[in-house]
C-alpha cells in the first residue's frame, strides 16, 4: 500500500471566547491512513466532526494536537507545523478542495475560473483550456456561459463550474466536501465517474457524502467518527 495521509491522534476543541468560553470538544484521538488510489468516506452523526476533519486535512483547521502527515514523492509534510508557504505550495501542487460552493469572482468566466488552478501550475494556456472545456462539457454547463462570469448562474450552473474547477488539476490527494450536494441525478453521476477516474489515476480521495446511494458508489471504505 501506497500511503498519501497519515493522521495521528488528532485532537481539536474549539473556544468560543464570545459565549463564556464555552468548550466544545471535536476530535478526539483520531488516526487514520490513507492509501493512493482509494477513496475514504467520513462517516458518523450531525456534529461528529467530519467537517472539521476534512477542513484540518486542507490546513484550514488547526488541531490542538497530533499530526497529519502528507507524504510527497521526495519528503513528508506534517500540516500541524508546516509554514504558511508550505500550506500554499501544498494547496497548489498536491491537496485539491470540492466542495458545492463557488466562490464567485466578478467578472472572471466561468472558462477563466476553471482554467485558472492549471495556469497557477504554469501549464499552456491551449491545454488548459481544453481541460477546462472538456469538464464545463462533462458537467452540462451550456457553452454559451462559458465566456460569462458565473455570478448570473443558477445555483446548480455555479456548482457545477465550482466542481470543474475541483477536477482541472489532476491532484494527489483530493478532498470531496459533499460535491454532489443538490445536484441532478445525471450530474451527481458525472461527478461519481470523476472521482472514479480520479481513483483510478491513483489519487487519495477522503470525502463526506450525506447522500447514502452515492457514498456506497464511490467509497473503498468508510471511516467512522462516532
Ligand atoms: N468554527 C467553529 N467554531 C465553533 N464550533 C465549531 C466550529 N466548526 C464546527 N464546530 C462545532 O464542532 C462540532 C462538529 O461540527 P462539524 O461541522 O465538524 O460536524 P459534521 O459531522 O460535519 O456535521 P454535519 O454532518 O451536520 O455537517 C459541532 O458541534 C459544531 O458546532
Amino acid at each position: 500500500m501506497n500511503l498519501a495521509i497519515e493522521v495521528k491522534n488528532l485532537e481539536k476543541t474549539f473556544m468560543l471566547h464570545n459565549q463564556n468560553s464555552v468548550k466544545i470538544p471535536v476530535l478526539s484521538g483520531i488516526s487514520m491512513s490513507i492509501n493512493f488510489g482509494e477513496c475514504v468516506v467520513l462517516n458518523g452523526h450531525s456534529g461528529s466532526g467530519k467537517s472539521t476533519l476534512l477542513r484540518s486535512l486542507y490546513a484550514n483547521y488547526k488541531p490542538d494536537d497530533g499530526q497529519i502527515i502528507i507524504y510527497l514523492s521526495d519528503r513528508k509534510i506534517d500540516l500541524l507545523t508546516a509554514s504558511a508557504r508550505e500550506i500554499i505550495e501544498l494547496r497548489k501542487t498536491t491537496i485539491g478542495w470540492v466542495s458545492q460552493f463557488l466562490r464567485v469572482i466578478p467578472r472572471v468566466s466561468a472558462l477563466d475560473i476553471v482554467m485558472q488552478p492549471l495556469l497557477d501550475l504554469g501549464i499552456d494556456s491551449y491545454i488548459a483550456k481544453d481541460k477546462a472545456a472538456y469538464l464545463l462539457n462533462k458537467l452540462n454547463v451550456p457553452k454559451r456561459l462559458w465566456s460569462l462570469a458565473p455570478s448570473t448562474f443558477s445555483g446548480g450552473e455555479q456548482q457545477r463550474v465550482n466542481i470543474a474547477r475541483g477536477f482541472a488539476v489532476d491532484y494527489p490527494i483530493l478532498l470531496l466536501d459533499e460535491p454532489t450536494a443538490s445536484l441532478d441525478n445525471q450530474n451527481a453521476n458525472v461527478v461519481i465517474d470523476l472521482i472514479e477516474e480520479a481513483k483510478k489515476r491513483g489519487s487519495a480521495i477522503v470525502g463526506i457524502f450525506h447522500d447514502v446511494t452515492t457514498r456506497d458508489k464511490v467509497a473503498s471504505r468508510l471511516f467512522s467518527m462516532e
